[in-house]
């Protein structure tokens, strides 16, 4: 199991930041929300914090922890805890993506989504 936290970050219009992975990666195509693996030491906010800013170059304020979900992939299994947070500093650009998109609510059901990401954008949805 991997310790993974990602970042659910809204712009002053009130979409949602969706990136997708690149090729030559695990789940190479599919939506995500940026984010990455819990190194040694870390707490979870700084794991987002680093990550976002590695990924994204910019920095951001990490606030509310949504619900963990725990997914089972063919080949690996995944604990992923998202996060509400705020730009703090910089605009995300995509650094390691393919295609960073702000997205609206109505449209995020429509991307091709990492299978662990499902339940998030949902309860975000859920959460209005
Ligand atoms: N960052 C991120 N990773 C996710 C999400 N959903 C999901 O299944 N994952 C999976 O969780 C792992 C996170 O790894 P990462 O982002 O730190 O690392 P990576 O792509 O460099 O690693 P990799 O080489 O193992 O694919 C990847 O296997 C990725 O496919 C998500 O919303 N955000």
């Amino acid at each position: 199991m991997i310790n993974v936290v990602c970042a659910v970050l809204m712009d002053a219009e009130g979409r949602w930041l969706c990136c997708q992975r690149p090729e030559g990666k695990s789940l190479a195509g599919k939506w995500e929300f940026p984010g990455g693996k819990i190194e040694p030491g870390e707490t979870a906010p700084e794991a987002l914090r680093r990550e976002i800013e590695e990924e994204l170059g910019c920095l951001v304020h990490v606030q509310q922890e949504l619900s963990t979900v725990e997914h089972h992939y063919e080949d690996f299994s995944i604990r992923l805890t998202p996060y509400l947070c705020v730009l703090e500093e910089g605009v995300p650009v995509a650094r390691e993506h393919t295609e960073i998109r702000w997205v609206a609510g109505t449209h995020l059901a429509a991307l091709d989504w990492a299978a662990a990401d499902v339940p998030i954008w949902q309860e975000v949805l859920a959460r209005g």
